[in-house]
């Protein structure tokens, strides 16, 4: 099993390498379009906290999305990382705010933001198929991080990924969460 998801896992992160700067500009584009109408769907004239990541490597590009998300007036977290097998925790992000360097190259925001539990979360996906499971790096934190959110509360899963990620089915093991939405710069999927 390990092996069967370790060489999925580098097979996706390779094609994902091979985006072109031009593309991942029109999928980033893309991705902002999706992004912004799911969570206007999802949000029934309420605000939700929605959170996003901030990109890394050469993970779909989320920023024009925070943007946007940001200027209609949605509060939006990005994620804190604490350790692996361990639920990320979500702290308030504005643009222009400083953010502090994590582990693994990431961004986040300092401790002093306050903490906030997101009814969506857009997650980064190395490898995903249609019936919304997904790998990421190797951590198991997302999956924590769902499977604790959604002990407190409803919270909408969404994945977000060039569609040349997919993969035919990734093997699923008992901790593994699933998405409710995978967003690519070709379509929403709805989950079932
Ligand atoms: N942009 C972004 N933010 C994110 C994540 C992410 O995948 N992308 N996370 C997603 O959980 C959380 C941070 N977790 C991460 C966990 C591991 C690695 C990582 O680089 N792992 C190494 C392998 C380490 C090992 O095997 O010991 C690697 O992939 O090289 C990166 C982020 C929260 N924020
Ligand atoms: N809660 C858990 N209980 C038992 N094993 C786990 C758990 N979480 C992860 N693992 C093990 O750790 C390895 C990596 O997990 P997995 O492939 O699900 O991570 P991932 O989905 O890529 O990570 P992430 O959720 O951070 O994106 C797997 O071999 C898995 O068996």
């Amino acid at each position: 099993m390990t092996d069967i998801k370790t060489n999925l896992r580098r097979h996706a992160l390779e094609k994902r390498d091979l985006v072109t700067p031009h593309e991942a500009h029109e999928a980033a584009a893309a991705i902002r379009a999706a992004g912004l109408a799911l969570v206007e769907a999802l949000s029934k004239g309420e605000k939700p906290v929605v959170s996003v990541y901030w990109p890394i490597r050469s993970e779909i590009n989320t920023r024009l999305l925070i943007d946007a998300l940001c200027d209609r007036g949605v509060a939006v977290a990005l994620p804190v990382m604490s350790a692996v097998r361990e639920p990320l925790v979500f702290r308030s992000f504005s643009p222009g705010d400083d953010l502090a360097k994590g582990p693994f190259g990431l961004s986040e925001p300092s401790a002093d933001k306050p903490g906030v539990d997101p009814a969506i979360v857009f997650a980064p996906l190395a490898a995903f198929d249609r019936k919304g499971f997904r790998m990421g790096y190797g951590g198991g934190i997302y999956d924590a991080t769902f499977a604790s959110l959604r002990k407190r509360r409803s919270v909408t899963a969404v994945g977000l990924a060039y569609a040349v990620q997919e993969a035919d089915a990734i093997p699923i093991e008992p901790h593994d969460q699933k998405l409710d939405y995978i967003i690519t710069e070709r379509e929403t999927i709805r989950c079932c």
